[in-house]
């Protein structure tokens, strides 16, 4: 890694899924080579990105198991744009019958860096036009969080409601990571009432960027997501942040800075509990 270290761009990816994959793909790919164009080294693309709100996850699983069409597409971004990229979250068979939600990692030359499986399930009522939330039926949780090593950084990943447990990034912490990144879906109703104060909460409490990327629009009649994709720094402060719609937000992350924070106010070897 080069010392100094120079700013380098970091893209959240806002979009509005739908139901047909293929559209979807065309455009989380037109995102992709957007940031890379702005100059991005990190893009993140949300939860779901590939099929939302579709009874279809489980085909789309099973056929991911068989010929990993989705990760080779990621794979195939990641090196032909040279930047690192986390993929949103993508449908993988559980040995129950349900699904993983699943966020793969890949470097700058189409390596996979590493798997996170979604921990947290969202079973909420919570007073929208859709109600009530049981990701559970359909999605198994996964048990191990993930910190890996990108040319960017140190990267832990989190998947949308997994932001509400403060421990779990505490955790990554523990491991040295520098970036927090979170692929998302929040509900408009919670999204707008908890999302950004929660995401400054976890940049400031460990010290690390946070990059997160949210669906933002209206899915069907019953689904609207919360959009204000961010990129957060070491000290809290929003850098770029979208509205809603599909939306590439891009700021430079600054590590050297982050270790002068991390030098000053050393929070982390504060702790006694
Ligand atoms: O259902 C789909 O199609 C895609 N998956 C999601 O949207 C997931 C599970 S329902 N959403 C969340 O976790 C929202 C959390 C949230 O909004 C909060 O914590 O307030």
């Amino acid at each position: 890694m080069p010392e100094p270290w120079l700013p380098i761009g970091v893209a959240a990816l806002q979009m509005v899924s739908g139901q047909k994959l293929d559209d979807n793909l065309q455009s989380a790919q037109a995102l992709v080579a957007t940031a890379a164009k702005k100059g991005a080294k990190l893009a993140v693309l949300p939860e779901n990105f590939a099929l939302f709100g579709s009874k279809k996850i489980f085909t789309l699983a099973t056929d991911e198991a068989r010929d990993g069409a989705i990760q080779h597409f990621l794979s195939n971004l990641a090196s032909d744009y040279g930047i690192t990229l986390v993929g949103g979250s993508i449908p993988l068979p559980s040995p129950d019958g349900r699904v993983f939600a699943c966020s793969f990692v890949y470097g700058a030359d189409g390596s996979c860096l590493g798997c996170y499986r979604k921990i947290h399930l969202f079973d909420a009522d919570v007073g929208d036009a859709q109600g009530s939330y049981r990701e559970s039926d359909s999605y198994a949780p996964g048990e191990n969080i993930l910190v890996v090593d990108s040319a960017v950084g140190r990267i832990g990943v989190g998947i949308c409601y997994d932001l509400r447990f403060p421990e779990m990034f505490r955790r990554m912490l523990d491991q040295q990571a520098e970036i927090i990144v979170l692929p998302s879906a929040f509900t408009r109703s919670t999204g707008w009432a908890h999302w950004l104060p929660l995401l400054r909460a976890r940049a400031i409490e460990n010290q690390c960027l946070v990059v997160a990327a949210n669906q933002g629009g209206i899915h069907d009649a019953k689904r609207q997501t919360s959009g204000g994709s961010v990129v957060i720094d070491s000290w809290g402060s929003v850098l770029a942040e979208a509205g809603l719609g599909e939306a590439c937000v891009i700021a430079k992350y600054d590590r050297e800075e982050q270790r002068a924070l991390r030098q000053r106010m050393p929070v982390s070897q504060h702790r006694r509990l």
